[in-house]
């Protein structure tokens, strides 16, 4: 296989609930400025291991890597700066669009100048006249790209994103593929993202992750998932799983 650098790897990560064993023994490496989709049944631990990369959460067993450095050398608000996620329901904060991209600058007593903003919005493909309306008022498909916006201000190198398109309308929801592919290939974030759309999976690029029971089952170029010989990943693109 070509050589890519790594931009997180996992080695030998488990993580532990009490008795409850959520991740098994996971080890893989995430490419850098590549698309890496996370696929798997519900309960797989898909989230649980996007969380693990930012530190929301930390492994009970195991290593993990960020840039070829232990997570835990990394001062947290700077790793989340750096590896910024996006969950399904984003949150917005009451107050205008503005407010809500100015909020990772204002959380540092800093404040984004209406040209920054504009821009942000630009890249993210929304209409510059939003920036002073109700965020509460926007569609499902606006407020995710002005989560993905949020964070970008904080110009992540990598991009976790968690089912943000579950929700939303075939429209926004190809609109927001168009996005993550454009931040990959324009501004080069590294993306690892979570989908139970397996078109969206074998479509949209590079890399693909099966995962079940807490599992990394197999791992490898997206095409798996036309040619796997595994027996649960061809249940799972039959909807079986
Ligand atoms: N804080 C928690 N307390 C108890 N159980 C948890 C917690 N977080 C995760 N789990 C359990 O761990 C397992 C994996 O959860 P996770 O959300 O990572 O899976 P997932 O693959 O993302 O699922 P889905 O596709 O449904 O979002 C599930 O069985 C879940 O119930």
């Amino acid at each position: 296989m070509e050589e890519f650098e790594e931009a997180i790897q996992f080695l030998n990560v488990s993580y532990e609930l009490g008795s409850l064993s959520i991740l098994n023994n996971i080890s893989g490496t995430i490419f850098k400025g590549k698309i890496t989709t996370l696929v798997g049944p519900s309960g797989a631990g898909k989230t649980t291991l996007l969380k693990l990369c930012n530190g929301l959460i930390s492994p009970t067993a195991g290593k993990l890597h960020i840039n070829e450095k232990s997570i835990l050398s990394f001062e947290p608000t700077f790793l989340r700066k750096q590896v910024g996620i996006v969950l399904q329901n984003a949150p917005i904060i009451r107050g205008s669009v503005f407010d809500n991209l100015n909020l990772p600058l204002v959380l540092m007593k800093k404040s984004l100048s209406v040209e920054d903003a504009l821009n942000y919005l630009k890249i993210v493909g929304l209409d510059e006249d939003i920036l002073s309306r109700q965020a509460s008022d926007l569609s499902g498909g606006q407020k995710q790209k002005l989560a993905i916006a949020r964070t970008l201000i904080n110009k992540s190198e990598i991009l976790l994103l968690d089912e943000i398109t579950s929700s939303l309308d075939p429209v926004s929801s190809k609109e927001i593929e168009q996005l993550i592919l454009k931040l990959n290939k324009k501004y080069s974030v590294t993306i690892v993202w979570i989908t139970h759309n397996i078109h969206q999976a074998k479509e949209i690029g590079d890399f693909v992750w099966f995962m079940k029971d807490g599992q990394l089952i197999e791992s490898g170029d997206k095409t798996i998932l036309n040619f796997t010989n595994n027996e649960n990943i061809q249940r799972f693109i039959r909807g079986e799983l």
